[in-house]
């Protein structure tokens, strides 16, 4: 297949996507770079795209809660036009705030207990157990090697940058049926494969800063059964060059970083 087509959604607040779209673009997709108005406009211009991402930043100025009303905006008017999407054989990316969105909008589970479904949902993205916008680097352990962004990738570090980033659930008992279904994509390790082999506990098992965010069973990404849907905390657009890790000097890091795996990923998943 030729080079898949990404739309990168862009919102009031929205600030990584330059260099989401970067990071696509050096993969190889074809992007196009819209502002949500636009898309709200023509909805059905979704069909279009093999891959639809929502960057990072503070849409709407996290007002009613990060990514709530631009996950709104996809559940209402863009509803029929992403519920096609959804069903097809296309990929979706939330990175951080685009996490917060997915998850808000019912796109990943647990948010509003499945796509349409309007039910109550069973989890959020919520403040940070500090209080506190979070900036640092964290160890990240790869659950779904099998997934379309993260096929070959070994447990990695990126960045994150948030306030609300804290997975809460409101019955920890919906971690067995995130595990079933292999909806836990990625979690906060302290070193190389430290956490457990046999999956997730419902607990925290990581102290800040390894868990920055106190988010619960370590989780920093969720993904949608098939392995199609991401959304994560992190944001490996903020490691597309070696240097840009803070210790790449002494690691001897050179090339490109880490993060761009992940949108690599992504295009050769079209080949
Ligand atoms: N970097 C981001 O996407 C910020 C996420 C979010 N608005 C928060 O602070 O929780």
């Amino acid at each position: 297949m030729s080079a898949p087509r990404a739309l990168v959604v862009r919102a009031p607040g929205t600030n990584s996507d330059e260099e989401t779209v970067r990071a696509f673009e050096t993969a190889g997709a074809v992007v196009d770079h819209l502002h949500l108005f636009r898309v709200l406009e023509e909805p059905d211009m979704l069909d279009r795209y093999q891959i639809f991402c929502v960057p990072g930043g503070f849409s709407y100025g996290d007002d009613l809660g990060s990514g709530v009303i631009f996950a709104r905006h996809l559940s209402g008017p863009l509803g029929d036009a992403l519920g096609r999407f959804l069903n097809a054989d296309k990929l979706v990316l939330g990175i951080c705030n685009g996490f917060q969105v997915l998850l808000k909008a019912g796109v990943l589970p647990g948010g509003a207990d499945g796509w349409g479904a309007n039910q109550t949902p069973k989890a959020t993205l919520t403040w940070n157990e500090s209080g506190r916008y979070d900036c640092r680097w964290v160890r990240l352990r790869n659950d779904r090697p099998d997934h379309a962004f993260l096929r070959d990738m070994p447990d990695v570090e990126m960045p994150i940058a948030h306030a609300e980033g804290r997975i809460a659930v409101s019955d920890p008992a919906v971690l067995k049926e995130w595990v079933a279904n292999g909806n836990v994509a990625l979690r906060y390790a302290a070193r190389q494969g430290d956490l457990p082999e046999g999956g997730p506990t419902a607990d925290v098992t990581l102290a800040a800063p390894h868990n920055p965010n106190g988010s619960f069973a370590d989780i920093a990404g969720l993904s949608d059964a098939s392995g199609k849907i991401l959304g994560l905390m992190p944001h490996p657009e903020r490691f597309q060059f070696a240097h840009q890790h803070p210790r790449w000097t002494r690691l001897g890091l050179t090339g490109e970083g880490a993060g761009m795996k992940l949108f690599r990923n992504a295009v050769e998943w079209f080949d």
